[in-house]
């Protein structure tokens, strides 16, 4: 599996650490950046990420700012993405069995190292169930 990372200078040190996580698994990492605590726009690096998933250069992807929030909203402008801001266990798992969930975003200033890395594991491990589910992610992707 390959997973495209991206984050803005507040989820910066995050992504440092999600990627040395990948890395730990052995999962081939596209960097997409930022690459410094130095102030950039998360649109930006959000597209990016949702344009890399999309475009098939990376199989899912993983971005970061403060928050979470800005970032997924413009990774969640790019069309096929489905990208889940979660804040612990239960979403990841949740998002990735009835969302497919292509996208994880989360928030450096919001959430600590250790939960953002078993947030993470739960994010990879977990399969989409399909059945109904399927049904409302093709809505999804059709708008
Ligand atoms: O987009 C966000 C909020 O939804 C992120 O938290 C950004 O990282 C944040 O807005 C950046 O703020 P800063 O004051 O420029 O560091």
């Amino acid at each position: 599996m390959k997973i495209a990372i991206a984050s803005d200078h507040g989820g910066y040190q995050l992504k440092e650490e999600v990627k040395k996580y990948l890395q730990s698994r052995e999962i081939e990492v596209l960097d997409l950046g930022t690459n410094s605590e130095e102030s950039v726009d998360y649109p930006q690096f959000g597209r990016a990420c949702g344009e890399a998933v999309a475009g098939g250069k990376a199989d899912r992807g993983i971005v970061c700012c403060g928050t979470g929030i800005g970032i997924s909203i413009a990774a969640n402008k790019v069309k096929g993405i489905r990208c889940s801001l979660c804040t612990d266990v239960n979403m990841a798992e949740m998002t990735r069995r009835h969302n497919d969930s292509n996208i994880l975003a989360m928030g450096g200033r919001i959430t600590d190292t250790e939960t953002a890395l078993a947030i993470t594991a739960a994010w990879l491990d977990t399969e989409f169930e399909g059945g109904r589910h399927q049904r409302r992610v093709d809505m999804l992707n059709s708008y």
